[in-house]
């Protein structure tokens, strides 16, 4: 539900994120992207809380007391949560601990998360069991396993950090900026300060740091050239007691299969769904200081941040409570998703579950392509837009209404839209808390029909409606009767002209809602225009009707008119040219660091410096330009006089980009087949299905895994003409113009992408008896 600037309650929080340490609560904090007011707490409830949110999920921070550490204080802490936050659906307890260096090759800085195993739910308390007669200790019981949304979520970013760095050094970075202070303590401490000493090798004087230690004894690993922290998944060891030996420690290691060490964890498992995350500040031994404490709490703290952008709002909300769930899983049972949201009836007029008549409306997944779009963005960039004072006045100011955000292709304007999404619906713009119910949709050619007027109307409405429902559990009589009469019993089916006049009635019951509407210029004409006329009557002056603003983003022509300012004279504007230089060099910058972890372009700093020069000089607005040109000169540049040459010939414009990126791989024929089945099949396939489509042909009438290619083949081999996303796992072109391009181009490439030959391969294929395949296939035919 939206919620009103400065009323957030008690029950808008979902997560409660625990720390032991203050340091640790430090971190917490600087990870928020938006910190709320106070709230009171009961009497009985000794905490003091911190409040805010990230990516959209309302967050409690919460401290065990000072000098108070242990699994039993955790215990505490969590009982008190729950009983003061009924909404809380899981904690994340997040902190420090000391890693096993003999399991994996963890080094400070590195993460440790809770990840379940055969035998143990993730944290495994090495303290609690029973004393056998002949002196031996048997380890009884085992705790709980995460939540299964955390553990999705865990393997959605394992999967993500395969194909991609993580996002770790930019959060820090971030955090550094936000908060200069942290600069001196919360950040790397060098290589040659992360020192381990032998196992069995004590400490010499337990007053000092290792300086009186022998150097001999030190282990020496290999250095790993990069500072960035690595993500180690398994299991953690949870006690009351701080574990202060090499011996001990590998002894135990050896028995479980342990990560990490730390002392909270066990407290919290068995009341309250909860995900562990500990950033790595010593190894468990004799050796143990605090040297590293800040950073290991910082890089954890960004972990969980990074894993958080993996979960949307709405997942966490449709979680049972804790209380509920436990109660369930007592008897084996699961609550169903969604109950809170969408309990009976939602009238006494209507004959439907909410879920339901929703869903009949418009199925699209509206949210799913926002998590894309906002995915993609670079953290950092976008600033420009939510700081313009046109974008300021138009959010905040009563007298403007309407705002268009114009650009040429590529140059980001769905990133933008997606940013002002973010910031009205999920967040507040820092410093004013500007938070309303938002309404939006991205065209997009993802799915048939998809865009087509009658298809973005009936996605407004059905998000209308929700918000509607939403904040009052119940729709006006009016409004009932037109649900039931389209969507509900009856079931008449609408024209467009009916959708209309529904949208006119809900916008009229929604003030004060932003509307954001991106890429209408994707329309052919006749559409285009019958959203523009809509969107005319409903936003016809400068002063917003009932409070609600739009804001469209478009290229500077839209199909059958000059532009949106010569038809709509009223709409403010912002133009994305001259305003996203300082975004693309950023993106520029960002996007060479994260290729060199792979492969350095070069060794020589200068000509870098002049691939960053000429690519800025070169892009003219477009990132999409950008992204072409790095994958080129990643893939063809192998000395630095093929970088120099390459800069020289560097394609102008996305038609020359594209057509170089083709004949690079027309030689290769499985390339042509992953862009055939990227581009015709009805909806997007994930990457396994897509691994499957290419590994076979017509006639093959087996399995056979042997044939099925690599993740990093498919995704490799069409030159970045098609991305994973990692949202959905799902393959898709970089860009839409990617598929035009190739429809419109065919002499200029290779004659088998031709659209009459995919269809009639895809067409038998799906007709085909594979083993594997067999569903996935069924489930879509051609365009
Ligand atoms: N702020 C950003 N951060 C990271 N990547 C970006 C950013 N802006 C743009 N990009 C990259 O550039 C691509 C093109 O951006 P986008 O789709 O927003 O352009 P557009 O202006 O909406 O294009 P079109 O006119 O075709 O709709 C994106 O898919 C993304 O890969």
């Amino acid at each position: 539900m939206a919620t009103i600037p400065g009323t957030y309650r008690h029950h808008d929080y979902t997560i409660a994120w625990i720390s032991a340490l203050p340091l640790e609560m430090a971190a917490a904090v600087a990870m928020l992207d938006e910190r709320h007011p106070d709230l009171p707490t009961d009497l009985s409830d000794n905490n003091s809380y911190i409040f805010g949110s990230i990516y959209g999920h309302n967050i409690v921070i919460v401290c065990l007391p000072a000098g108070v550490y242990g699994t039993t204080s955790a215990a505490v802490i969590a009982s008190q949560v729950q009983f003061t936050f009924k909404s809380i659906r899981f904690g994340l307890m997040v902190g420090i601990g000391g890693a096993v260096p003999s399991q994996d090759d963890i080094r400070l800085g590195d993460v440790v998360v809770s990840k379940p195993t055969r035998d143990y739910g993730g944290i495994v308390q090495y303290d609690y069991g029973k004393t056998l007669s002949n002196n031996r200790f048997e380890r009884t019981g085992m705790l709980n396993k995460p939540p299964s949304v955390l553990l999705t979520a865990i393997s959605r970013l394992q999967a993500e950090h395969m194909v991609r760095s993580s996002n770790i050094p930019a959060i820090l970075s971030d955090m550094v900026c936000r908060y200069p202070k942290m600069k001196d303590r919360f950040t790397y401490r060098g290589a040659e300060q992360d020192v381990l000493f032998e196992a069995d090798y004590d400490h010499e004087d337990v007053e000092s740091t290792c300086a009186n230690c022998n150097p001999s004894r030190r282990k020496s690993r290999p250095d790993r050239g990069y500072d960035v922290p690595v993500i180690h998944y398994g299991l953690i060891a949870s006690a009351n007691q701080v574990m202060k030996s090499g011996r001990i420690r590998d002894q135990l290691a050896n028995e479980f299969g342990i990560l990490c060490f730390e002392m909270e964890a066990a407290g919290l498992m068995d009341n309250f769904p909860c995900l562990v995350i500990r950033g790595i500040c010593d190894y468990a031994d004799s050796h143990k200081n605090k040297q590293w404490q800040e950073y290991a709490a910082a890089t954890a703290a960004a972990y969980t941040k990074e894993l958080l952008s993996m979960i949307h709002t709405k997942q966490v909300v449709d979680m049972p409570s804790p209380s509920v769930a436990l109660e369930l899983a007592q008897y084996g049972l699961k609550a169903p998703v969604g109950t809170e949201t969408y309990a009976g009836e939602i009238s006494k007029s209507l004959h439907i579950d909410i879920g339901q008549l929703l869903e009949r409306i418009s199925n699209y997944d509206h949210d799913k392509v926002h998590r894309r779009l906002a995915y993609k963005r670079l953290p950092g960039t976008t600033q420009w837009f939510l700081n313009h004072a046109t974008f300021k006045s138009w959010l905040t100011g009563l007298d403007q209404s309407s705002l268009w955000c114009s650009g040429k292709i590529g140059s980001g304007k769905s990133i933008i839209a997606a940013s002002v999404v973010e910031v009205v619906k999920y967040r507040a713009l820092e410093n004013s808390s500007y938070h309303c119910p938002t309404v939006f949709f991205y065209c997009e050619n993802e799915h048939s029909g998809s865009l087509q007027a009658f298809y973005i109307l009936a996605s407004l409405i059905r998000q209308l409606a929700q918000l509607l429902y939403e904040s009052h559990q119940s729709f006006p009589p009016d409004v009932a009767r037109e649900l039931e009469r389209f969507f509900g019993r009856d079931r008449r089916v609408p024209d467009y002209d009916d959708l209309r006049e529904i949208f006119n009635l809900l916008f009229s019951y929604m003030p004060n809602t932003i509307y954001v509407l991106d890429g209408l210029d994707a329309l052919e004409q006749q559409e285009c225009q019958k959203m523009l006329l809509l969107i005319r009557a409903t936003f016809s002056s400068a002063s917003p009707p009932n409070g609600s603003k739009i804001m469209l983003s478009s290229r500077n022509h839209v199909p059958g008119y000059v532009n949106i300012a010569t038809f709509m004279p009223w709409f403010l504007r912002i133009s994305t040219f001259n305003h996203v230089t300082q975004d693309i060099e950023f993106y520029i910058k960002a996007s060479i660091d994260d290729k060199s972890m792979l492969r350095k372009l070069t060794s020589d700093c200068s000509l870098l410096e002049e691939v960053k020069r000429v690519l800025l000089a070169e892009a003219s607005g477009m990132f999409l330009w950008v992204y072409l040109i790095l994958e080129i000169l990643w893939s063809t540049c192998f000395t630095d006089a093929e970088v120099h040459s390459a800069l020289r010939r560097l394609p102008k414009g996305l038609k020359e980009t594209y057509r170089l990126c083709t004949q690079r791989i027309s030689s290769d024929p499985r390339a042509a087949k992953v862009l055939k089945w990227v581009s015709f099949a009805t909806r997007p396939l994930h990457i396994e299905e897509l691994k499957e489509a290419v590994a076979f042909d017509l006639h093959d009438t087996c399995w056979d895994h042997a044939k099925v290619p690599q993740d990093e083949f498919v995704l490799g081999c069409c030159a970045n003409l098609v991305v994973l996303d990692p949202t959905d796992g799902c393959v898709r072109f970089a860009h839409s113009s990617v598929k035009k391009f190739l429809l419109s181009d065919r002499a200029g490439h290779d004659a088998r992408y031709l659209e009459s030959e995919a269809r009639g391969n895809l067409e038998s294929r799906t007709g085909s008896q594979f083993s594997r395949l067999g569903s996935s296939l069924a489930s879509f035919a051609c365009r």
